[in-house]
């Protein structure tokens, strides 16, 4: 049976996500209301910002329903926003601003300045593609970094070259995976082919 994976839609970039899970053979679903979390194999929150992200989860009262769902083990990875959405604790977040949790790591929104608000870089995720794969092209847009992890956490990537150098960018945790960076927008399906391998368990 095709996987039923669900994309987060309150905002961001939903539609690339989709359309490069479906190129991979899911069905996907975009999730608006706390119903369409019904018997989906797995989640995506896309990249956008995650502040509206926030606002809009609570006020469309997904938040709750999304993060029972999360505890309760639905696979989910996070781009960008996304990434700041799933993880536990977050620097330079506005005064109110809340996440869904369950990833254990600490991130920094807009970590790589302003002068670099967008940027491409090539990252070599051996863990994650296999030794012999070709790098991932991986583009930030205004993207935050991962700056500690706990125990169970995974680091996939990390940034190679430059005054960013060794800053984390790719993790995984159990049914939970986060990128800094937008693969959906390069043509590349390589990490949500790893999503979806993940949503099979
Ligand atoms: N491309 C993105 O998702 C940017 C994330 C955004 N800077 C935020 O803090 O939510």
């Amino acid at each position: 049976m095709k996987p039923q994976i669900g994309v987060l839609a309150v905002q961001g970039d939903v539609r690339e996500h989709a359309r490069s899970l479906e190129s991979l053979g899911a069905t996907t679903r975009l999730v608006r209301r706390p119903e369409e979390l019904e018997g989906l194999d797995g989640i995506v929150l896309p990249g956008g910002e995650s502040t509206t992200m926030d606002k809009l989860l609570r006020a469309f009262d997904l938040r709750d329903p999304l993060r029972d769902r999360l505890q309760a083990g639905l696979p989910a990875y996070g781009s960008c926003a996304g990434m700041i959405l799933l993880a536990d604790r977050v620097l330079d977040a506005t005064a109110d601003q809340q996440t869904l949790g369950g990833l254990d790591v600490t991130v920094r929104r807009n970590a790589f300045g302003r002068q670099v608000d967008s940027f491409e870089e090539d990252l070599s995720m051996p863990e994650m593609l296999g030794e012999s794969d070709r790098p991932v092209r991986a583009v930030f847009i205004r993207a935050p970094w991962v700056e500690a992890v706990g125990p169970e956490v995974r680091v996939l990537g990390t940034v190679a070259t430059g005054p960013a150098a060794g800053r984390i960018v790719a993790v995984r945790q159990g049914n939970l995976l986060a990128t800094s960076f937008h693969p959906e927008v390069t043509g590349d399906h390589r990490i949500h082919e790893y999503f979806l391998r993940m949503t099979r368990g």
